[in-house]
């Protein structure tokens, strides 16, 4: 038996010690093998270990990357925590890039040790790994050993662990490639589900300081989705589905399909972009809902042409069926069974045309937010110089004339886009924004004319009884004008039809 007085003080008594320590533990192994039992051996020798072992201050914990069969979290989010903490003098470290990796990432090799400071503690991290044993056909575990100041222990496991999980989850979320979800494009992706939704990355590069819009209404944008996003008890206390409906409304080329790109990459939300076109039936759509995920956006392109929509008095005599699409089919789906079933969903329809749209879209408390995309203004075009030209402010005496022009005049971001597209030179592509400009007010003067001349004819005929054969020719004209007028707006209209055709 050891007593506490037994235990060696000075460095020549613990010297003998150990050699007692060392003698004692070949004499183990040689009375060994049949002698002594295999866990008793075990036991004499850890004991014997420990108690000539010298007293530590130190606490090491050990997170191994499995817990039985699942992954351990702890494990994982260490991982991804600590290649933000490898310093300068690592030795080796391991790089890798995945396909939907934006960059390279780099990790620890095992054996390598990292140190991070928390609430000034110092933390020492170390990857280790067990060798794979081909007798036991053990395989290679690895794991993590964090060592600390034992005195430390509460403020370890109590806020050093779990800020290092919510950093890797920023971090995950941080390095996120949002995915675009369409129902005709085949699949790149191994993990997308049985074919109902085929993805690939979303490239757009629109964000919010892109996007050519007046900075009040941007602001209130962004401020509306930050408190979505972290709204969840809010939304649990109310009984309300976490969800947010988004209608954006606007002339074609005024950024809806871009401000939907900026909101995803801005949530890092994959876009599930649905055509109704595609969906036959109410049980159809309430399949290819269901198989969307949380964290999305669904995003249903020009709700006004897309879909033969009928009216609620229609669908009122389809009810219970799921032979057709109806819009009380979408619009119940979005408000029940998907409400209970999902998460952190947002939605978003665009229209060219809100005046055409089911009053039952429009009513309150359907769509949370319309938002007017309307024609560029001369805070939107600063924008647009300084993405396309980094030309800021007055820097360019040009500046003043157009803003006043675009002021004045109804142009879309698009339109200005693509003039200040034409050319690197500032000079040239600005003096070649001017001449459009200049050109485009003309041309909507003249039109305007125009259209006011064919209203005043046709009133004029109303109120001219007299003739009927002059009436009828001249009522057959403006027909004639008027359809090809119509055709020439459903050729813009089609411009917009689909949210990938716009380049995403
Ligand atoms: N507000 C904007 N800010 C920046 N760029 C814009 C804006 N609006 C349009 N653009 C430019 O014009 C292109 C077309 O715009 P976008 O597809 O977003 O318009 P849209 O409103 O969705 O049109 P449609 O109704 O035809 O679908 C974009 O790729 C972008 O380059
Ligand atoms: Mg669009």
């Amino acid at each position: 038996m050891f007593s506490l007085s037994d235990i060696p003080t000075s460095p020549s008594a613990l010297f003998a010690a150990y050699a007692s320590f060392s003698a004692s533990m070949m004499l183990i192994r040689s009375m060994a093998n049949d002698v002594v039992p295999h866990d008793l051996r075990a036991y004499l020798t850890q004991a014997l270990r420990s108690l000539f072992t010298p007293l530590s201050s130190d606490l090491t914990i050990l997170i191994d990357e499995n817990c039985g069969m699942t992954r351990n979290q702890v494990f994982d989010a260490a991982e991804i925590y600590l290649r933000t903490k490898i310093s300068p003098s690592t030795d080796r470290l391991r790089v890798s890039q995945t396909q939907r990796q934006k960059s390279l990432t780099s990790s620890i090799d095992k054996g390598e040790e990292v140190t991070d400071t928390f609430q000034n503690i110092r933390i020492k991290w170390r990857f280790a790994c067990t060798e794979p044993d081909k007798t036991t056909r053990a395989r290679e575990t690895r794991f993590f050993e964090v060592t600390f100041k034992k005195k430390f222990k509460d403020v370890v496991m109590e806020s050093y662990l779990p800020y290092v999980l919510v950093r890797a989850n920023a971090i995950r979320q941080e390095e996120k490639v949002v995915k675009l979800y369409n129902r005709d494009c085949p699949s790149y992706n191994d993990d997308d589900d049985g074919g109902m939704w085929g993805s690939v990355n979303l490239e757009h590069p629109a964000t919010f300081e892109t996007l050519a819009m007046e900075p009040e209404l941007k602001k209130e944008i962004i401020e509306d989705l930050d408190r979505f996003v972290r709204r969840r008890e809010f939304y649990k206390k109310v009984g309300k589905a976490w969800k947010r409906g988004y209608l954006l409304y606007g002339p074609p080329g005024t950024g809806k399909s871009s401000l939907i790109a900026a909101m995803a990459n801005y949530l890092k939300f994959d876009i599930y972009d649905l055509e109704l076109t595609s969906i036959y039936s109410n049980s159809d759509l309430r399949r290819v809902l269901l198989s969307t995920t949380n964290r999305s956006i669904l995003v249903i392109e020009d709700i006004d042409c897309s879909l033969e929509m009928q009216n609620r008095q229609d669908d009122d005599q389809f009810d219970g069926s799921n032979s057709r699409l109806t819009l009380s089919g979408l619009l119940n789906f979005i408000d029940g069974l998907w409400s209970s079933c999902g998460d952190e969903r947002v939605i978003v329809f665009t229209t060219n045309h809100k005046d055409r749209l089911d009053q039952a879209l429009l009513r309150p408390g359907r769509m949370d937010k319309h938002i007017n995309m309307s024609y560029c203004t001369s805070n939107g075009f600063k924008i647009l110089t300084s993405n396309y030209l980094g030309v800021r402010g007055k820097e360019h005496n040009l500046c003043g004339e157009i803003e006043s022009l675009v002021d004045s005049m109804e142009v879309t971001p698009a339109e200005i886009a693509e003039e200040l597209m034409k050319s690197d030179d500032a000079d040239i592509a600005l003096q070649g924004l001017v001449n459009f400009l200049k050109r485009k007010k003309i041309e909507i003067s003249e039109k305007k004319k125009a259209d006011e001349s064919t209203k005043s004819e046709v009133e004029e005929i109303a109120t001219e009884p007299q003739n009927p054969n002059a009436k009828k020719q001249k009522i057959d004209d403006g027909n004639v004008q008027r359809s090809v007028r119509n055709i020439g707006r459903r050729i813009v209209r089609g411009r917009g039809r689909s949210f990938r055709r716009n380049g995403l």
